[in-house]
């Protein structure tokens, strides 16, 4: 047995404080920090701590749920500069004050970003305390963090018990690829209100409901709209759902509990749902603790397009900011503001386009209030210059408002056009359709 050291005796030797854990990381470094509720916030405090010592490092976050202390405490990235996979709504505020720059990516690529292109000197993750056999688990956040740990110099645990021990692949790091352990204080994890659901929001799930059948796959994004299609199938009487999905949310429980889940009509992980992270309540992160109804699976096994679609049935529902009269998505940004990112969405309305029997929808309430008060319409003639195109034209497929649902898919730009306006706000549909006429948008039958 030369050479082996029992996992225990190695976690001893590898315990150290959080200044101790700090002092590992050196001028130059590019550090990464865990994917949102698991990045290490004592870690962050300490390193905007230890400031005066360091210069030219990078910080890699996603999604940040807390203020990032390496940003606040070095307003003028003397230090610091920090890059971002996908923003928060703090996120958004501090790229307005010039101080976080995001990265374009489609998530699902993040494992070959990692393996390929990036290096990574300090790699931060908060995950479950070590197991009897030297694991420790990545929790509700499995996205990319193996991929990172593969081509990280240095990987530092916090280990927090408010982490869920989840099942899955790919989801752990053991105590003998890591150099330091410190322990957290065990702070519940963060929790994301459910997003309210308003009348707009049931009113689109109505148009979607009933062109999702028994043996659907379902992928949920995040906000009221996609809450309250889950909330709605819950109470419908739809059976034998699937979920593939790249977050999982509060309304999953539901439909879990309401018994519509069984997965048995799945291709792939049948019987099982198979999600990338959570971010939601307690209440998930207590149903996806040790569930083995429940995988964990890097996000390129959740999100790469030929996955998606080895699921027949594939139904993915998502949100986005604008949509151009022919069809251009724009989910991320508005002008040159970065509002979040691409995230999943392209490669899941590419999935379930791909997936027999599948279906995107597009959801969007037919107008916003501006910063002045003033109702706008979300369907525009045109996208200002500097909005990112999130989903080309060519992939869109049902685009959904409060006044109705259209299949893009084999219109024409003229159809299309007229399509969109006729789900626009009853309001805006009058000046669409001139402004359609004026740019050429429509041909000369419509003018
Ligand atoms: C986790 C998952 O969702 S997996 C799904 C796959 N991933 C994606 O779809 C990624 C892209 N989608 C997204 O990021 C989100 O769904 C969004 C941004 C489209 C919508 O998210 P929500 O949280 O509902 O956005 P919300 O309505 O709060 O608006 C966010 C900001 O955009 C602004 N905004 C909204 N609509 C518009 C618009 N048409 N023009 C300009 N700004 C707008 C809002 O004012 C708000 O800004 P603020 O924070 O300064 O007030
Ligand atoms: C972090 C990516 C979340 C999303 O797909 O929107």
């Amino acid at each position: 047995m030369g050479g082996y050291m029992p996992v225990q005796q190695m976690l001893q030797e590898k315990m150290v404080s959080v200044s101790e854990a700090v002092a590992l990381v050196n001028s130059g470094d590019t550090i990464d920090y865990g994917f949102s509720v698991t990045q290490s916030d004592i870690f962050d405090t300490e390193l905007a701590k230890q400031k005066d010592r360091l210069k030219d490092v990078i910080v890699r976050g996603t999604l940040s749920v807390a203020a990032r202390q390496i940003i606040e405490q070095d307003p003028d990235q003397q230090h610091f500069e920090y890059q971002n996979w996908h923003f928060s709504g703090y996120d958004r505020k501090k790229s307005e004050q010039g101080v976080v720059s995001y990265i374009p990516f489609n998530f699902g690529e993040g494992p070959h970003i990692y393996r390929e292109y990036l290096k990574t000197d300090v790699l931060v993750l908060k995950t479950s305390p070590m197991d009897q056999h030297g694991y420790f688990n990545f929790g509700v956040s499995n996205t990319f963090a193996r991929a990172c740990c593969d081509i990280a110099k240095k990987i530092i645990i916090e280990t927090s018990s408010a982490i869920p021990v989840c099942y899955g692949n790919e989801n752990t790091v053991h105590i003998s690829e890591v150099a330091a352990v410190f322990q957290g204080d065990s702070a519940p994890l963060f929790e994301l209100p459910s997003a309210p659901i308003s009348d707009i929001d049931r009113q689109v799930a109505d148009y979607i409901v009933p062109l999702i059948k028994d043996r659907s796959c379902l992928q949920i994004g995040i906000g009221g709209m996609p809450n309250a299609v889950c909330s709605a199938l819950a109470h419908s009487t739809i059976k034998d759902l699937g979920i593939h999905t790249e977050m999982f949310v509060d309304g999953m429980v539901d439909l879990v509990e309401k018994g519509k889940v069984t997965g048995n009509y799945k291709q792939t992980y049948r019987g099982q749902i198979v999600y990338t992270f959570a971010l939601g309540s307690k209440r998930t992160y207590d149903f996806i603790h040790k569930n083995a109804l429940c995988v964990s699976i890097p996000v390129d096994e959740t999100n790469l397009t030929n996955k998606i679609a080895q699921n027949d049935n594939v139904i993915s529902i998502n949100n986005c900011l604008q949509v151009d009269l022919t069809g251009q998505v724009a989910s991320e940004s508005n002008g040159h503001r970065q509002i979040s990112g691409t995230g999943g969405q392209l490669q899941f309305v590419r999935g379930a386009v791909a997936s027999k029997g599948g279906k995107s929808f597009i959801c969007l309430s037919s107008r916003f209030m501006d910063k002045e008060g003033q109702p706008r319409s979300r369907i525009v003639p045109g996208l200002e210059e500097g909005t990112v195109v999130t989903t080309p034209r060519s992939d869109t497929m049902y685009v959904v408002t409060e006044f109705g649902i259209v299949n893009l898919k084999g219109k024409s730009i003229s159809e299309r056009a007229l399509a969109l306006i006729s789900i626009a706000h009853p309001d805006d549909r009058e000046s669409l359709l001139q402004q359609a006429r004026d740019s050429g948008i429509v041909s000369r039958r419509y003018c």
